[in-house]
């Protein structure tokens, strides 16, 4: 629908943007991205016709620009401008109805109830009609976007060109603005280019998306092949984290500052993990990076207090987050600041101890409860019962993604080894079990100190874990049986 070939130009003789070249088809979003003066809004004015182009071709439905007559034009292509040069005594409908302009005979001379019928479709889809005759510079600078976005829909072409949409919208006005545009592309077969500051939303909207680089060319094609980590830190020259979306298929992008988390203490002991008859309660000095499949903030995620907390052999609850959370916040703890998993065992029995290694250290913490150990390859075979073991892995090191899965992987590998080692069996089928229903893992890591890329087994880490893990589990499991023995 719209295609844009070898595009150069700029302002006098200064070339701002040389040679861009872009399709958009109908129904598509199309994302301008790139820093302050690399050329968006001059792009965005040559295919608006304002600024005329130096070389190149701009074509709408395979017609070239300059084969339009103004008027013709502003009924193929509406603009929301960065800067609005509108005179302000106009009331909102005022403003609005000037969409309409290209479809009047003469100046809003035969108003048709076409035009009335888009101005009110656009207050409404812009959540503008509540102000209709109140005068725009009596609204707030988010309010007064909306109308000119609402003049921008109004206007009904098939093709929407918009600089900076979401300019003073708070969140929740610029995430429906940007699905009312995404719907109406997609509803009306609209075909959108926009302006945007934030790579996020950007990535969020858009089918595709352009990045440029002082008025040239450094990425374009779908998200995920122009959002990449080396990619806009290099264009936009600051350190940046690339991850992904939690609902959709979108790469996000988190900024990282240069300012450095300070505290007295940056390690942790295995003095710091208490054992009471209660729990085990780790209250970390510095928050921990941390990866868990625990009752309370499983996933991954910062934090202080790490709780493995006793419950009777009978607990049972509908929702047993909700009862942890409320038992988090009796003990005065922040639930936010908090990872949580329970057990039957006694946690006073819990066995915890430290690893060195030339990087730093790893504290391993296990509670172990086998009674309903389970053979995970004839898991088919049972209905589930209740058991658990209990593993936290605690490293004074820094930790890539991909060492907090493979800890995550050498940590379950090593309990499996302990149950092997001390013949503890699925009572069902009587085979080595490898563990039970609901055991837990956490791995935690202060992400100071040395770099740990790794964690499997021939690495320093690694080692430290699948000694730890395993001399920690069967010794548990030991201490467990002693006790079952005395019941
Ligand atoms: N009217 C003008 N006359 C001369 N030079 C201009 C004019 N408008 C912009 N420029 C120059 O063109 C370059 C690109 O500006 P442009 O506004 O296109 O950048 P941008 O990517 O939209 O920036 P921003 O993110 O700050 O809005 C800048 O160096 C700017 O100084």
């Amino acid at each position: 629908m719209l295609k844009i070939t070898e595009l150069t130009g700029g302002y006098g003789g200064r070339e701002i943007i040389r040679r861009i070249s872009f399709e958009v088809e109908k129904g598509q979003v199309l994302g301008i991205l790139g820093p302050n003066g690399s050329g968006k809004s001059t792009l965005m004015k040559m295919i608006s016709g304002v600024l005329p182009a130096k070389s190149g071709t701009i074509e709408i439905g395979g017609r070239r620009l300059a084969q339009f007559g103004a008027k013709e034009l502003a009924r193929q292509m509406a603009v929301l401008p960065q800067l609005h040069p509108h005179a302000f005594s106009h009331t909102v409908q005022e403003t609005v109805a000037l969409g309409r302009y290209p479809h009047q005979g003469g100046w809003l001379s035969g108003w048709s109830a076409q035009d009335e019928a888009a101005v009110q479709e656009a207050m409404q889809l812009m959540d503008i009609t509540r102000y209709s005759r109140t005068l725009l510079d009596q609204l707030s600078g988010g309010e007064q976007q909306r109308v000119f976005v609402a003049q921008a829909l109004a206007q009904d072409a098939p093709v929407l060109l918009l600089d900076e949409p979401t300019n003073h919208l708070d969140i929740n006005h610029q995430k429906e603005l940007l699905d009312t545009i995404k719907k109406q592309a997609i509803d009306k077969g609209l075909t959108v280019v926009s302006i945007f500051h934030d790579v996020n939303l950007a990535s969020m909207y858009c089918d595709q998306l352009l990045l440029l680089n002082e008025g040239e060319v450094a990425g374009y094609g779908e998200p995920h092949e122009v959002v990449k980590e080396k990619e806009i830190q290099a264009v936009y020259r600051t350190r940046i984290s690339n991850h992904p979306h939690p609902e959709l298929p979108k790469p996000q992008i988190t900024l990282l500052p240069e300012v450095k988390r300070q505290s007295a203490r940056t390690r942790i002991h295995a003095e710091d993990l208490k054992l009471s008859v209660d729990m085990v309660t780790l209250e970390s000095p510095v928050p921990l990076k941390t990866v868990s499949s625990a009752v309370v903030n499983a996933g991954a995620g910062w934090y202080r207090t790490f709780l493995n907390r006793h419950v009777s052999v009978d607990y049972n609850c509908d929702d047993s987050t909700a009862e942890m959370t409320a038992f988090i916040e009796k003990c005065g703890y922040k639930v936010t600041d908090t990872v949580a998993m329970m057990t039957a065992v006694r946690t006073e029995d819990a066995i915890v101890k430290e690893y060195e290694g030339a990087f730093g250290s790893v504290i391993i913490a296990v509670t172990a409860g086998v009674g309903n150990a389970v053979d995970v390859s004839r898991a088919a075979e049972r209905a589930v019962q209740v058991g658990t073991i209990n593993t936290w892995v605690l490293v004074n090191g820094t930790l890539s993604d991909e060492a907090f899965i493979q800890a995550m992987i050498t940590a379950t590998e090593a309990k499996t080894k302990a149950l092997f080692q001390e013949e503890v069996r699925d009572p069902l089928t009587n085979t080595i079990a490898t563990g039970t229903s609901t055991d837990s893992c956490l791995i935690a890591a202060t992400q100071q100190g040395e770099k740990l890329p790794y964690a499997g087994p021939v690495t320093e880490l690694g080692a430290l874990i699948g000694t730890g893990v395993f001399e920690c589990t069967v010794e548990a499991i030991r201490l467990y049986m002693e006790a079952k023995q005395k019941w």
